[in-house]
Formats: C-alpha cells, structure tokens, sequence
C-alpha cells in the first residue's frame, strides 16, 4: 500500500505558518482582506466560498463577501468585479467557477485586477507564469496546481525529471500545472491528455506521476499504472452511495490502484484543503508586496 498523502494535515501547518505572516503584516499596517464573488447557489460553490471564509477567519485575514443571483447578467457581474478592483479593503479576491450558463467566464476573469488575482488566473498572470520558467515569480500562481506541488515537496517527492500524465484540460487545474511542472525548480516532463488523446491509458501506464483532474468517477484503474506510481486526485464527481443514501465525493482515481502506488492523495483530503490554502497563501504574499 503506498503512503497517503494527508492534504488536510499539510494544509493545517500551511495555515499556521500564514497566520503568523498575517500577524506580522498587521504589526506593520497592513490588514489583508479577501474578497468572493458568488453567482447563484450552486450547492458545491456556496460550500467551497464558506470554505475560504472560515480559513480566513481562522488565519485573521478580512472577508469581503459579494453574491449575486443565478440569474445575473453579464454586466451586473462585471460591477461587483470592478467594485472590489476599486476597494482597498480587498487586497485580493476571486470569482468562483463555474458562472451560471450563459456568463462569458473569460471575458469577466479578464476584468480583474491582476494585482488583486487570488487565483492567479487573469491572463496576465498566466502570462508571467508563460515567460519565467526560471527564477523567483512575483505574481499570483493558480491554486490548485500550487497545491499540488506543495503538497508533493511536503512528502519530499522529488518531481526533477520525472514523467507526469496530467489527465484534463480544464483551466483550474489541467491547462495550468504544465506551467509550474515545468519551471526549473520542478523540472518535470509533462504530457496533457484530454478528450482528444488517443491512447489515455497507455500514456498513464508510463507515467511516473499521474495528476487525475477530469471528474470522471474511478477512471483511472489499476492495470492503467505502472508499480511505484504517484496518484494526485483532483477529479471531483457527486456520486449517491447507496449505503449511507448521500451523495458523496468520488475522485478520479480508482481506489484499488493504492496498492499499487507509491504515494497517493485520498479524494476528499488531499488537493481540495491545499487548493483553500494556497488561495490564502497567494492573498498573504499579495499583502506582503505592498510592504
Ligand atoms: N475561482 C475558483 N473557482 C474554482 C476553483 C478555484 O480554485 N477557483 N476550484 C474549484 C473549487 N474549489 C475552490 O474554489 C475547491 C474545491 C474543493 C475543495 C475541497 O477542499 N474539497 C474537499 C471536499 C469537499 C466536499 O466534501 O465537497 C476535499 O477535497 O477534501 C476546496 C476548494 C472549482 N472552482
């Protein structure tokens, strides 16, 4: 049985360590504040937004919370967007995905302030990541990809010029971690596969890492990896589980495969808790520049 990767273990200690550079920034003037936009009540959302609240409580970082119907138009969205780009209570802030149908996603991202892009994801944040692979980075990294990594380096899992199968194309997590697998200080080499790839499964089958983000329930089987593998779940799937009668969180990865792993992240508990904390990590480093 490989090694479980604990993210809400990592997570706690990354808390910790956040809220004493929180102390220190408010020591010198400056009281960080995150922001939220929510779009409709989504039941995943309202959690996940709750979630990043009750972190930034925990670490004394200000909650800035903005919510809008599910039926709100494209400009009333771009308002609330422009409202926090001009509050300087806000040091950072995100607007939670998915939008409701129908509300270009992009086109709002594109309207935040990069300085003040907790997620890391406006494009000319993804731009900065584009142009240093190498060297100290100085502006917003997306979260869920950080998680990954920092949740790896935690478990002294060395990454240099290993083989990672990323699995998904989705922007929070499968078109971004290239970027960051494959700065100099990680190094590794990685393939994308998506809908488009022909054979999926052979390319898992030579992956030393496999970073599993299409939210297809246990896709990811045994006979799909290779002995010694490293497993990272970020697929997420509500699936009714007949024996409690709840839907429940299923991961990507079939859980017959951590027998045969090396190290594995459980799903729930692995990058979920990681991707809240690097979101606090990027709104304390964000505060930390204006000093
Ligand atoms: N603006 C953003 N939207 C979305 C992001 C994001 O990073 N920025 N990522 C996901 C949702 N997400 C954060 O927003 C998120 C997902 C999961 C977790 C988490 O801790 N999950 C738990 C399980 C929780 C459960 O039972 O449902 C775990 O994995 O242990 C945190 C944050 C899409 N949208």
């Amino acid at each position: 049985m490989g090694t479980r990767i604990d993210g809400k273990k990592v997570a706690a200690r990354t808390k910790a360590d956040l809220a004493k550079r929180v102390e220190l920034l408010k020591a010198r003037g400056i009281q960080p504040g995150l922001g939220t936009i929510l779009v409709g009540s989504d039941p995943g959302s309202v959690k996940y937004v709750a979630g990043k609240h009750a972190d930034c409580a925990e670490i004394g970082v200000n909650s800035i919370k903005r919510e809008l119907p599910e039926n709100a138009t494209f400009d009333q969205v771009a308002d609330a967007v422009r409202q926090l780009n001009a509050d300087p209570a806000c040091t950072g802030y995100i607007v939670q995905l998915p939008l409701p149908r129908g509300i270009d996603e992009n086109a709002i991202i594109d309207l935040i302030d990069p300085k003040k892009d907790a997620d890391g994801m406006h494009p000319y944040n993804l731009g900065e990541l584009v142009l240093h692979a190498r060297g100290d980075i100085a502006t917003p990294l997306p979260c869920t990809p950080r998680g990954v990594i920092e949740l790896l380096r935690a478990y002294d899992i060395d990454l240099d010029g290993k083989e990672v199968c990323v699995l998904g194309r989705g922007i929070t997590i499968g078109r971004t971690i290239g970027l960051l697998l494959t700065r100099k200080a990680v190094n590794a080499t990685v393939t994308l596969c998506h809908t488009g790839t022909k054979d999926v499964r052979e390319h898992m089958r030579r992956a030393d890492v496999i970073v599993a983000a299409m939210g297809v329930a246990g896709f990811v089987k045994p006979e799909d990896i290779k002995e010694g593998s490293i497993l990272v779940d970020v697929g997420v799937s509500r699936v009714f589980d007949e024996e409690s009668g709840r839907y429940k969180v299923k991961g990507d990865v079939d859980k017959a495969c951590y027998e045969k792993a090396l190290a594995y992240t459980p799903n729930p508990g692995g990058v979920g808790p990681m991707t809240r904390a690097m979101l606090l990590q990027n709104v304390v480093e964000m505060a930390e520049r204006q000093l």
